[in-house]
């Protein structure tokens, strides 16, 4: 149950997002075989798995952007398995990819500005660089002159000017300091508090306990467990010895 997103929101019994039987495949490779999510409004949740599970492939489905997929994405109760990865946008969804897809040849303040707008109530510039202060004094630098940390706030401000209240974050914390880390996970909480649902792929389980309201544990290509705050730590270590860590 989404308690914490009903405590924020009592009126909120649709979900924000609800992925049901969603299969895909790359070519002939069939990779998901029936995944089934649901994420309130206002809660963080967290797709865990060892590497291969699909968890990105989950993530992209519901971008749109995996070539093949079947079964039923749901956005505020809108189906979106069909649509185009731009249509899926204006449902008010933003994904930020594994490698940050920061570009190289653009200016940060060009790499912030980049993506165009899908939905009223996306940030402004300068709200971008209150949430992320590293950011101002770095707007002329190449994208790629960044730290990797401050790249990742780069990828998440940006995605924040777009409007969307759903974000789809792919392995935020990957190769970061643990000080950076735990910024990330400021940020999070504080996008939680401000009424952002977000999807994270994680594989830093000791963050994902400390962010997140939910679990969805993968194994090829299916959901095999489910966690609230409670569960997740009451089986901490069997589930540290499922997912390899
Ligand atoms: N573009 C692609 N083309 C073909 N196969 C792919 C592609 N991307 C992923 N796969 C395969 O799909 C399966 C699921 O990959 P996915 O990236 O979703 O896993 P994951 O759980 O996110 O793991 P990781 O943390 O390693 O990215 C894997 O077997 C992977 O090799």
């Amino acid at each position: 149950m989404a308690d914490a997103a009903r405590a924020l929101d009592p009126q909120a019994a649709e979900p924000m997002l609800t992925i049901a039987d969603l299969q895909a495949w790359y070519g002939e490779s069939h990779v998901l075989h029936g995944v089934n999510v649901d994420v309130y409004p206002g809660e963080v949740v967290t797709l865990l798995g060892r590497n291969g599970a699909g968890k990105s492939t989950t993530l992209k489905s519901v971008m749109g952007i995996v070539p093949r997929r079947q079964g039923s994405i749901r956005i505020e109760g809108e189906e979106t398995i069909h649509k185009r990865p731009y249509r899926i946008a204006r449902c008010g969804v933003a994904f930020c990819p594994e490698d940050r897809g920061i570009y190289a040849t653009l200016s940060v303040a060009e790499n912030l500005e980049l993506p165009p707008q899908v939905r009223e109530g996306g940030l402004t510039t300068d709200e971008v660089l209150t949430l992320f202060p590293n950011l101002r004094g770095r707007l002329r630098s190449a994208g790629t002159n960044l730290s990797g940390g401050e790249q990742q706030m780069l990828a998440i401000g940006r995605i924040l000017r777009t409007g969307a209240r759903l974000l789809l974050l792919d392995e935020p914390t990957e190769g970061l300091a643990p000080s950076i880390v735990s910024q990330i996970g400021d940020t999070i909480r504080s996008l939680k508090e401000q009424g952002y649902t977000i999807l994270l792929v994680e594989q830093n389980v000791r963050f994902a306990m400390t962010v997140a309201d939910r679990h969805f544990v993968l194994d090829q290509g299916q959901v095999v467990e489910t966690h609230d705050k409670t569960s997740f730590a009451d089986n901490f270590d069997a589930l540290m010895a499922r997912l390899g860590v």
